[in-house]
């Protein structure tokens, strides 16, 4: 099966492994999320935001592919999220296509200032499609959203190439601001474990708001609480 609870396999050994309570590599759910989209839309950033609550400007694009983790608590389950960020630029392609197959969630970035980041996203899905697995769930970001006076991609827009992709989701970020990024995460995190067969029974607790979003359910309904 696609989604992959790790838990039942693993977590015996891990606590074998420990003479106390359960170590901290010990978790529920492993997923594995992949990060895609063109050269800095801010994948770095988000993925530094998500797992250490920093803004770094970096300097350097990501070469290949960089991956982080973090065990979040959602529900009483530890989850582990890894985090696969791909470098978008041309001459990583090959590399980075390697890594789609085994993920369980795909985030699909352009940064709302640069049309032509937002055009590629097409190009992206197609790629997760061709390369991932058939049942990966989708989200597009749209990212560096504190930037409001250089917007070019309106929100609407990406609300319909998110519905017209059967796209979970899809949000704006900010990086920078910690706008929506812990969210973004945790929407995904709790769609694979819904799909896993748990019941998510805190759908509205605080670590879950989410601004400029909409949700595209698999029946393909928007949910209308987004501002679009
Ligand atoms: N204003 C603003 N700038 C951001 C935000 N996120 C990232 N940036 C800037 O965007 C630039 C690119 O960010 P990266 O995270 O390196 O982009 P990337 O998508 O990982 O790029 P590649 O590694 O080449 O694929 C950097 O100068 C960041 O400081 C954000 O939310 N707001």
């Amino acid at each position: 099966m696609q989604w992959c609870r790790w838990a039942d396999n693993r977590r015996p050994r891990l606590l074998r492994q420990s003479a106390g309570p359960e170590t901290e590599d010990s978790f529920d759910f492993l997923f594995k999320i992949i990060l895609v989209g063109d050269s800095d839309v801010g994948k770095t950033c988000l993925v530094q935001r998500f797992k250490s609550g920093i803004f770094i400007e970096k300097q350097q694009n990501t070469i290949g592919v960089d991956f982080t983790v973090r065990t979040l608590d959602i529900d009483g389950k530890k989850v582990k999220i890894q985090v696969w960020d791909t470098a978008g630029q041309e001459r990583f392609r090959t590399i980075t296509q390697s890594y789609y197959r085994s993920a369980h969630g795909a985030m699909v970035a352009y940064d709302i200032t640069r049309p032509n980041t937002f055009e590629s996203v097409s190009h992206w899905i197609r790629e997760v499609e061709q390369f991932g697995a058939a049942s990966v769930v989708l989200i597009l970001i749209g990212n560096k959203s504190d930037l409001h006076a250089e917007r070019q991609v309106l929100f609407e827009d990406a609300c319909t190439l998110a519905e017209k992709n059967n796209a979970l989701a899809a949000l704006e970020t900010s990086a920078k601001e910690a706008q929506n990024v812990e969210a973004a995460f945790i929407l995904m995190a709790r769609e694979l474990l819904a799909r896993n067969g748990m019941s998510i029974i805190n759908e509205n607790s605080s670590d879950f708001v989410l601004s400029n979003s909409t949700a595209v359910h698999s029946d393909g309904a928007v949910d209308k609480k987004c501002n679009c």
